[in-house]
This record gives C-alpha cells, sequence and structure tokens, in this order.
C-alpha cells in the first residue's frame, strides 16, 4: 500500500467538507469531534481505573507511558507496588490497562490456580503483530476454540521435542557438550561468554537439526542469536520507538519502508516462495541424511496430520534458538558472576563435590541425587537474577476476572514482574545476597514459597517454558561441572589491582544478562585440569557424529532470495 493510500479518503471527505461549509467551521468541527472523542475515550480510561487495581493517574491518549523510566521498568514497578501497598499494579501503556503483578502468591493464584483463565497472550503489536504473529506458540492467542486447538498442538508438538521424558534422551550429548565448555575455559577462559552461547546453542540445534555448532563464529551463532538478542529488547514496555507503537498503534500502519520508528519490523520476512530463514534451515536438515530423531524431521513427519504451515514450522525450529539460547546462556553467565562475587558459598559445594564426585571424574545427571547443596545452589542461581526478568510475554486473561475485588478485563495485559516477586525480602530475606541456602529445607534461611521449586524463572500456568526440563537439567550439569573444575577470581587491571564486580549491572532486555565483566578460572588442581582435558577430548570425538555445515546466513538470506 502507498503511503497516500492511507489518507485518501478523510482527505476526500475534508475536500468535500471545506467546499461546503468553508475553512473555519469545517476546523471548528473537526476539533469539537476530537475533543469529545478523547474526552468519552478518558472517561471510560477513568472508569476502567476506577475498578482496576490501583497505579498511578493516566492521561488521556498517552496514559502514563511517559513515567516510564528509561531502563528496566521491572525496578519501577516493584517500587510502584511497595508504594500502593498492593500485590498489583495497573499502568497504563497509552491507552492500554497492564497489570502487573509483584508478589508470587498473588501470581500463582492467577497465573497457576486460575491457569484456564490466564491462558492467552494479549495483543502484542510490536513484538507479536509486526513479527511471527499467530504462527508462533509464544504469541498465540486462546480465547476461541479454534484458537485453543491450534495452541494445544504446537505445545503437544513442542513437548514432543523438549518435554519432560524426551529430554532426559539428550542427557549424552548435553553432558558432552558441557564438557567441551569445561575443556575450552581452560585454554580461552577470558571467552567465556562465546562459551556458553556456543553450548546453549549447539544443545538445541543438535535436538533441532541434528548438527552441532562446533565454532563460536559459527553463523547460527553470529547471525540468530544478535537478531534474537535484539528482539529480547523488544517487548520490554519503554517510551522509546519502537516499542512507543504499542503506545501510538497507529504508527504501525504505516508501511514500514516510510516509517523509520519501526526499526525495520513488520517488513515481509517471507520470500517469494512463503519461506523464510528457520523454515530453510529446517527443510534442509529434514533432507539431509541420518539423526533421523531430530526434532524438524518430527516436524515434517507430522506436518500433514496436524496441517502445518510452513511458518508453523518455521516458528517451531525457530524456537529452539530463540526462546532456549540467549535464556541459558545467560544464566550461566550469572553464575559465574555469583561465583565471583560470593566465594564464601564456594567451599560448601566444593567440599560436597569432592566428598560425592571427586577429581577423577566430573559431575553427572546420576550424581544430582547426591548433591543437595549443588542443586540448592542451582536453584538460586535461577532465583537470585532471573534471566526472564519480567516473565517473558505477558498473559491474558480469556474472561473478565476479579481478584481481590478489582476486575482485570478479558485480554490485559497481565505481567509477572520476576525482579519483584525474587526480590521480596518475606520469600528472600536480603534479596540480593546470593545464597544457595534459601533452598537447603530446614535452614534458617528457606522461607514458605507457593509451588515445588521455590522460584518462578520458567513462568506459569498453561504458558509455563516448554523448555523447562531441558534448561534445568542443562544448567545444573554445566554450573555443577564449572564449580567442580574452577576457582573464579578476580581479574586484575594494568596497575595490579582487583577489577570489582557489579551484581547490578545488568543488561535491559526481555532476557537480561550481565554487563560484560572480566574473571579468572584456575583449575581447582592438577588432578581436575587433567580430567577435564581427558574429558574434553573424549567429548569432542563422541560429539564428532552431529558435525556439520548450513550452506544458510541469515545476513544474506533474504537478499539472495529476493534476487532469485
Ligand atoms: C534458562 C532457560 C530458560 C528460561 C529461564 C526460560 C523462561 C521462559 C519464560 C519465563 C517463558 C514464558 C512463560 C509464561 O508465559 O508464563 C518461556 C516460554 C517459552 N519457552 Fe522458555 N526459558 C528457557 C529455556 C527454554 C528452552 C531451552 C526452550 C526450548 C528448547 C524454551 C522454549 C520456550 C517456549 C516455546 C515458550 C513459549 C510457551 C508458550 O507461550 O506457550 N525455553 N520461557
Amino acid at each position: 500500500m502507498a503511503i497516500e493510500q492511507l489518507f485518501d479518503t478523510p482527505l476526500h471527505f475534508l475536500q468535500h467538507g471545506i467546499s461546503k461549509f468553508g475553512t473555519g467551521n469545517v476546523l471548528l468541527a473537526v476539533l469539537v469531534t476530537a475533543t469529545l472523542g478523547i474526552l468519552a475515550d478518558y472517561a471510560w480510561m477513568l472508569y476502567l481505573r476506577s475498578k482496576m487495581p490501583p497505579g498511578p493517574l493516566p492521561l488521556p491518549i498517552i496514559g502514563n507511558t511517559f513515567q516510564l523510566p528509561d531502563t528496566k521498568p521491572w525496578i519501577y514497578f516493584e517500587t510502584l507496588s511497595k508504594k500502593y501497598n498492593t500485590p498489583l499494579i495497573t499502568f497504563w501503556i497509552g491507552r492500554n490497562p497492564t497489570v502487573w503483578i509483584n508478589d508470587a502468591w498473588t501470581a500463582n493464584e492467577l497465573l497457576d490456580k486460575r491457569a484456564g483463565i490466564y491462558c492467552s497472550r494479549p495483543r502484542m503489536l510490536v513484538f507479536a503483530e509486526l513479527g511471527a504473529g499467530q504462527y508462533n506458540l509464544v504469541n498465540m492467542y486462546t480465547t476461541t476454540p479454534a484458537e485453543r486447538d491450534r495452541f494445544r498442538i504446537q505445545r503437544k508438538l513442542m513437548h514432543q521435542g523438549v518435554g519432560i521424558q524426551q529430554v532426559k534422551k539428550y542427557r549424552s550429548f548435553q553432558d558432552d557438550e558441557s564438557k567441551v565448555v569445561a575443556y575450552d575455559m581452560l585454554t580461552t577462559p577470558e571467552n567465556y561468554v562465546a562459551h556458553f552461547e556456543r553450548y546453549a546453542t549447539s544443545v538445541v540445534s543438535i535436538i533441532g537439526f541434528g548438527r552441532r555448532v562446533a565454532d563460536s563464529n559459527d553463523p547460527i551463532i553470529t547471525d540468530v542469536i544478535a537478531v534474537m538478542h535484539r528482539a529480547a529488547d523488544l517487548n520490554v514496555p519503554g517510551k522509546s520507538f519502537p516499542m512507543l507503537m504499542e503506545t501510538f498503534p497507529i504508527l504501525a500502519k504505516v508501511p514500514t519502508e516510510f516509517a523509520p520508528w519501526k526499526h525495520g519490523l513488520g517488513a515481509r520476512r517471507t520470500t517469494g516462495r512463503g519461506h523464510d530463514f528457520f523454515y530453510t534451515l529446517a527443510k534442509e536438515a529434514n533432507d539431509n541424511p541420518g539423526h533421523d530423531d531430530c526434532y524438524v524431521k518430527m516436524l515434517f513427519k507430522e506436518a500433514p496430520k496436524y496441517n502445518l504451515h510452513p511458518c508453523e514450522i518455521s516458528a517451531l525450529s525457530g524456537n529452539l534458538f530463540g526462546a532456549g539460547s540467549d535464556t541459558s546462556s545467560s544464566t550461566l553467565i550469572t553464575a559465574v558472576l555469583a561465583m565471583r562475587a560470593f566465594p564464601e558459598t564456594m567451599n560448601p559445594a566444593w567440599e560436597e563435590l569432592d566428598r560425592v564426585v571427586g577429581s577423577d571424574r566430573s559431575p553427572s545427571f546420576d550424581d544430582d541425587a547426591n548433591l543437595p547443596y549443588m542443586r540448592a545452589f542451582v536453584k538460586e542461581v535461577f532465583r537470585w537474577r532471573s534471566v526472564a526478568i519480567i516473565g517473558g510475554q505477558p498473559h491474558a486473561p480469556v474472561q473478565d476476572d476479579y481478584y481481590n475485588g478489582w476486575l482485570i478485563p478479558k485480554s490485559t495485559w497481565v505481567q509477572g514482574n520476576v525482579w519483584a516477586i525474587h526480590r521480596n525480602e518475606r520469600e528472600f530475606p536480603d534479596p540480593d545476597r546470593f545464597n544457595p541456602n534459601r533452598f537447603i529445607k530446614d535452614s534458617p534461611d528457606a522461607r514458605p514459597f507457593p509451588g515445588e521449586r521455590g522460584y518462578m524463572t520458567f513462568g506459569w500456568g498453561r504458558r509455563v517454558c516448554s523448555g523447562q526440563a531441558l534448561a534445568e537439567q542443562g544448567t545444573w550439569l554445566t554450573i555443577a561441572r564449572l564449580v567442580w573444575g574452577f576457582r573464579v577470581g578476580p581479574a586484575f587491571d594494568a596497575s595490579g589491582k582487583p577489577i570489582p564486580v557489579d551484581i547490578f549491572d545488568y543488561t535491559n532486555g526481555l532476557n537480561m544478562r550481565p554487563q560484560p565483566f572480566k574473571v579468572t578460572f584456575t583449575p581447582r588442581s592438577e588432578a581436575i585440569r587433567e580430567t577435564i582435558i581427558r574429558e574434553g577430548k573424549q567429548a569432542l570425538s563422541d560429539l564428532a557424529q552431529f558435525n556439520g555445515e548450513t550452506k544458510y546466513r541469515m545476513s544474506t538470506f533474504y537478499k539472495k532470495q529476493a534476487a532469485s
């Protein structure tokens, strides 16, 4: 659509009106109508506000948007919750009320216990409508029976790929990839972030495509993960573009080529043949011989049965990277920050690991039950600085609902503020202190918390993270192996002074991670170092069956397809 077409009809009426009634009268009529419209709309906003959970007074049209801080709105919502002394806050993004849950018990009541009501997603203009839309499970509405059917199919297919039972089958190569991380840490410890990203990407790539990612410079990391990082900046409420389109939705209607504020969002992401990058990647893996049990082969096999659209195949396979790679690697970076900033928490872990595991082998999945402190340590990593700090995408009720007498209207944007939930002094005294004892049974530091796990890092109810089992098992193993293998100490500046770390210096994305920081990794003993080398070499040899390359590059994919 040409940009002029957008304004064609209103312009026509305006010209007609001016010739009939004169410019002054027409302008007055437009002004009066607009003012009445805004007043009526504002009256409706104030009426809703009187019924909904408390929050700051919204202004007409812009709501509270410009009260948002420049970054990290989750801290602001935590402050509002304390100010109003209520677990639920209503905050208006333009003319849309959003509800923020700042307390574990309320989150559990609404999103878990009333999961059947809070199972949908709200309208997410920037993240969903200008992105993968309703083809992607992450964005799917569940308001109508047809939507719910589609949602169930996609959840089921995710489950077939990374469900609790299924991921046990991946333990062997996940273990091997984690051994490679420890091995790489001996030679290039300064690149620990790259090692974590490679590990996390490789695990989901083997699951999905039967191909490992052997090198940190593999384009699947350099291209795709970079795009995912940018995507994670979306959906964090903000007062600058592109998120400002949530406040002024009309701006999203302007074609992307004329709308620099859209930051390229909404551009046609498929080629003339309707295939996008991840579909092509999936098709390539499906056509490759071998690894018949990989996820995309299952998807292509099931496609006729479920009438899967290519965009659904693309989203289901692309989500492995999108949802599973940055999240897992960021969690490991947080673990390193905790190890560096809270060295006193390492001694009980080493005592336990030396007693149960020793130096001749590294910890394995089978040790989990015998390493209660290590288990608590990893739980505390998930709690202390949860990567999906606002619980991922918002939920939305499929009908009007009431909590404590407050109305939460159907389709409202309802967001779990994990930052506030995991920093509540009632459940987690001295919350910024990394303290695994919170998760040790009968410890004086343990407090009641809803649910078995003791944290809400993976979301809630029917939208709970599909990859939780995979992420939990891999994170446990990799952190246990790092703790077993290394002392994480300070790096030193040119004058020999230790470089401090800042436990609050995190990024601003939907998935947050620590800003780059320097540390040193030293193997805990010569015997351990030798074990890491031996196991690393063996792991590389066992993983060789997954070596392979893709011929596609995201950075050039759309250009080439358009030209062909
Ligand atoms: C540390 C790692 C991870 C964390 C912290 C995490 C966290 C989350 C969170 C908070 C949500 C939103 C839940 C909600 O709406 O209530 C989510 C959704 C999702 N996650 Fe994860 N995730 C992780 C890893 C993974 C992995 C490895 C995969 C797949 C291989 C995955 C796939 C998904 C999918 C498909 C959804 C959308 C579910 C839906 O909308 O129904 N995640 N994740």
